[in-house]
């Protein structure tokens, strides 16, 4: 990438044997002890990329780390890929097809243009998680923002896991608005399965299909991006309703969500925060999600979920809102036609909606493509929530 860099410590790093290993930037002369590969093996492509952007944090610098990026292998015949067609096609269908493939890839350039270096928050839902072919579809999609050079940040939840990993201890979950009751030993799941397993495995699927992705958990260097305090909220008489290790985000280190971005590497953010005496608590995914586009001042926040938007019957895919004010949002869930996880992420928009993110929507994960419809169509394909009615 830079064309300034050294040689040498490619070749050095290569070579690497020792674990964990020390690499000082040439530049400011930090030095950081990073987690190398065991003895004897290569240098995986996601154990260089950890230690560009992370090593040293001075946006600069970054462009002498990528000096030490590996080149960028693309997976063949995967999903980017599509399999080779088996019945060989008339030679002027093949061609009208390509021309029509031609023609698609210039209708999007104005749209990939227009949020090309663009901030886009999304918000991976755990519900939508549990339908693997959709989860995969969903980080192509992705994977397709980042190789156009959109800026692609991931916040996950993994809601149904967690509980599901609760059933297997035998902890009963409990629900108090929409938020988790943590104790100790659901906090403790909850690392594991959140910020731990979901984590690194989305990470991981998204390099799997060529695109470059950065697990941003509590594990190795603790490189956590979220940063808070204890959630308080009230119940109706005004008193403090307890929810044990629950979190709200205070802070959020923009600089590191910055250089990876401009990195080219895809964050993928763990819905956990610290605080600032190194408890770690419970987010709930959407408010997470909400923080971190606030912070980077996305063009951009998506959640995406295992509905088709937010819907006047819960039940009624056809009463879905295209257009939803902040007035019939509070209507809505006063009314109870907006509960459960909905209550969350709806309240979590309505927050965000002054805080200078560009545009907030609910879209139906499971639709394939929902992500890239949601940017290269007027309407979009979900809900979008405004702050005034149209
Ligand atoms: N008015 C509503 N419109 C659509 N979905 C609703 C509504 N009220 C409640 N829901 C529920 O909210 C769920 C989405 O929230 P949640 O389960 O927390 O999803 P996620 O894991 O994607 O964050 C839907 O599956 C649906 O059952
Ligand atoms: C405090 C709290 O409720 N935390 C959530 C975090 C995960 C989450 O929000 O996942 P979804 O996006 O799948 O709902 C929980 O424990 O379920």
């Amino acid at each position: 990438m830079s064309g300034g860099g050294d040689s040498r410590q490619l070749e050095s790093m290569d070579r690497l044997e020792a674990c964990p290993v020390e690499l000082s930037c040439h530049e400011c002369a930090s030095v950081a002890r990073v987690r190398g590969n065991p003895p004897g093996l290569p240098l995986s492509g996601s154990f260089v990329r950890r230690t560009q952007a992370l090593k040293c944090r001075i946006l600069p610098h970054v462009q002498t780390y990528a000096v030490w990026q590996q080149p960028r292998e693309y997976p063949v015949n995967t999903v980017l890929n599509p399999p080779l067609q088996k019945r060989s096609k008339p030679r002027k269908i093949v061609l009208q097809d390509a021309i029509q493939k031609a023609d698609v890839l210039i209708e999007a350039m104005g749209w990939i243009r227009q949020f090309r270096d663009k901030i886009t928050v999304i918000k991976l839902g755990g519900s939508v998680m549990e339908d693997p072919d959709a989860l995969r579809h969903l980080l192509v999609d992705i994977v397709f923002m980042e190789t156009v050079g959109m800026k692609p940040i991931v916040v996950h939840g993994g809601g149904a896991a967690i509980s599901r990993a609760m059933a297997e201890a035998k902890i009963e979950p409990r629900f108090i608005h929409g938020r988790r009751y943590t104790d100790e030993a659901t906090l403790a799941i909850v690392e594991r399965v959140l910020a731990g397993e979901i984590n690194e495995s989305l990470a991981e699927s998204i390099e799997e299909f060529g695109g470059r992705a950065m697990p941003l958990n509590f594990s190795g260097q603790n490189n956590n991006v979220l940063f808070g305090e204890r959630l308080e909220i009230l119940d109706e008489e005004g008193k403090p309703i307890d929810l044990g290790y629950v979190g709200t985000v205070t802070q959020v280190d923009r600089e590191t969500l910055d250089n990876l971005t401009y990195a080219g590497q895809v964050p993928v953010i763990p819905s956990m925060c610290e605080t600032a005496s190194g408890e770690r608590l419970n987010v709930n995914a959407d408010t997470a999600a909400t923080a971190v586009a606030q912070a980077v001042g996305a063009e951009k926040l998506i959640f995406l979920s295992d509905v088709n938007g937010v819907r006047r019957d819960k039940e009624d895919p056809d009463s879905l809102i295209h257009t939803l004010s902040a007035d019939e949002a509070q209507e809505l869930i006063a009314d109870g036609r907006i509960e459960s996880g909905m209550i969350p992420k709806v309240q979590a928009c309505l927050e965000t909606l002054t805080k200078g993110v560009g545009k907030i929507h609910i879209i139906d994960g499971r639709l394939r493509h929902s992500l890239l419809l949601e940017i290269y169509t007027n309407r979009g394909v979900g809900t979008e929530i405004i702050a005034e009615p149209i």
